[in-house]
């Protein structure tokens, strides 16, 4: 998707975003029963010929809609920190990259109160063609920043992200780990009230990731709602007050972190045995 579809669909999509959240509000993120469908090919196509053959001849491959998240409501309090969790393809990326604007659901509203950083795809906004300047304005923007804001805030994010003369270089030629850390720059030296953190980043190189999860650690402390998806358990009840858990796109539980940790763990070595036990059925059945 271009850059410009990614700004059109932020811009005229049915999520509020208020930058400058009023006082008396104290919801920040506001999930109200979204649903969302994702259409897969139902054709398996193993070969390159095949893949070759079926382009040239235009076939049009068939496909389906699966729901993926089904129905999700819920509402993170200023300042909260929420847990998301759920076994993998549960849909707890899905969610995350809803709410960030990545993806635009099928149904349902979102209404976010705040400047939100999403920590997820550090550089999935960027435009390879454009220098890293530009591209802090362009992803500023897909944040919903004003240039004004981002005009202040410039030379702060260029020092940080530690790029020095290779800000007015395009993007291409710049590493995964410098993309990275632009991404990041941009994402958290713009105040944000809300992190979203899809497991927590290891960011370029060895100094920027002391640096950068000092960061994290600095705005979380400051009282930054968090959203936070993550398979550490013991990370999940350090960090999150309340937790919701997601199992095939449909919300099961909501609740006091501990409470929802624990019930997850018992599910999980639950479905551990059943696997065991189906497990050596099969093979006392093949054996003996
Ligand atoms: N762009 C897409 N097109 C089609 N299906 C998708 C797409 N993105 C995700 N899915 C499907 O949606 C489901 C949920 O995926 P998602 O990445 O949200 O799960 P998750 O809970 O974050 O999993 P994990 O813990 O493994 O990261 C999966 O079945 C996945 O295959």
């Amino acid at each position: 998707m271009s850059l410009m579809e990614k700004l059109k669909r932020l811009f005229g999509s049915n999520t509020v975003r208020n930058n400058t959240p009023a006082i008396d509000s104290d919801i920040a993120i506001k999930v109200e029963h979204i649903t969302m469908e994702f259409k897969v090919s139902n054709d398996k196509i193993d070969t390159l010929k095949e893949y070759v053959i079926r382009t040239i001849k235009r076939n049009k491959s068939e496909s389906k809609k699966v729901k993926v998240l089904d129905d999700i409501s819920f509402t993170i309090k200023r300042g909260e920190k929420l847990g998301i969790l759920g076994f993998n393809g549960a849909g707890k990326s899905t969610l995350l990259r809803i709410i960030a604007g990545i993806y635009e659901p099928s149904d349902g509203k979102i209404t976010i109160n705040g400047k939100i950083a999403p920590l997820l795809e550090l550089s999935a906004g960027f435009d390879k063609n454009y220098s890293g300047k530009d591209n802090i304005y362009l992803n500023g923007a897909l944040l919903s920043m004003s240039k004004e804001y981002l005009d202040e805030k410039y030379d702060e994010i260029v020092e940080y992200s530690e790029l020095g003369d290779y800000i007015n270089f395009p993007v291409k030629n710049y590493s995964k780990g410098m993309k990275a850390k632009l991404g990041f720059s941009i994402a958290t030296l713009i105040d944000p009230d809300i992190l979203i953190i899809d497991e927590i980043l290891s960011v370029g190189d060895i100094k920027f990731r002391k640096k950068s999860g000092e960061k994290i650690n600095e705005m979380m402390a400051e009282g930054v709602t968090v959203l936070l998806v993550s398979h550490s358990i013991n990370q999940v009840r350090r960090i999150c007050d309340r937790c919701i858990w997601i199992d095939n796109g449909k919300m099961i539980m909501e609740g006091d972190a501990d409470e929802v940790c624990d019930a997850y763990v018992e599910d999980a070595n639950y479905a551990k045995i059943k696997k065991e036990k189906k497990l050596k059925r099969k093979l006392r059945k093949k054996y003996g």
